[in-house]
């Protein structure tokens, strides 16, 4: 059995991996996994990840969870091109810096910007408090202020002149909110043009590819109530 990835495209992690795997021409077995139909916590899937969450690799018999190790293994594995994870040892720390730093950052920041303005009116009864949303948006704006002046500075990339990692598990991340509503790249014209060129280093075509699900979603489908109200509890888990 070949490689397998379980993703769904809505998930930023999940399209570093895909858009990683593509671009550098990695075969592999697109496996759906469906978050608004609860198929990550199916019996089925907890035999992949037993965390429950996308995306997942299955090579053979080895599973692996974590989009940054599932990055990091096909990177290894297919000896990807140097720029997305550099040999040179100070190149690799800017990498593993913003792949340490994102988690509870650009990811966190931007998620919960997203999940309010976009997925939070379909599950909750009552409207959440603007100053929800407020407060999220002041968060964001900080950790992307953190991002321009300590990862971006004056650089094309952020280790220089080439795309790496960074630079893509960094888009995917800065995506979410804006398909949400929230442009974070109105007003930052570094942002917009490091943007433009990591759009270029990809492809626009596999950057739009990958984005598709994200930005133009279909409409949601009726939920099963007991599924409904468990999407529920995780969204006012990650919002709160
Ligand atoms: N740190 C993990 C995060 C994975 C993650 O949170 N995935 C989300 C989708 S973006 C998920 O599967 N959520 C389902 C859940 O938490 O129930 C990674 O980078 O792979």
């Amino acid at each position: 059995m070949g490689l397998e990835l379980y993703l769904d495209l809505l998930s930023q992690p999940c399209r570093s991996v895909y858009i990683f795997a593509k671009k550098n021409g990695i075969p592999f077995e697109f496996k759906p996994v469906t978050l608004m139909k609860g198929q990550h916590k199916s019996e089925e899937f907890s035999k992949v990840n037993l965390l429950g969450k996308v995306p997942a690799l299955k090579d053979a018999d080895f599973t692996l969870a974590e989009s940054i190790a599932i990055l990091l293994y096909l990177a290894r594995k297919f000896k990807t091109p140097d720029h997305w994870y550099p040999s040179d040892l100070q190149k690799r720390a800017r990498v593993d810096e913003y792949l340490s730093w994102q988690h509870m950052a650009t990811r966190l920041c931007g998620s919960k910007v997203f999940l309010i303005k976009a997925i939070a009116p379909a599950f909750l009864d009552e409207p959440l408090s603007p100053a929800k949303l407020d407060g999220a948006i002041e968060d964001l704006n900080g950790v992307l202020k953190l991002f321009e002046e300590k990862f971006l500075q004056d650089r094309r990339f952020i280790t220089g002149q080439e795309i790496s990692l960074a630079d893509l598990v960094a888009i995917v991340e800065v995506m979410q909110p804006l398909a949400g509503g929230y442009d974070v790249f109105e007003g930052r014209p570094k942002m917009a043009a490091w943007r433009q060129r990591v759009e270029e280093a990809i492809g626009k075509d596999l950057f739009l590819e990958a984005h598709e699900p994200l930005l133009k979603p279909k409409a949601a489908e009726n939920l099963p109530p007991e599924l409904k109200e468990q999407l529920k509890k995780n969204l006012l888990k990650y919002i709160k």
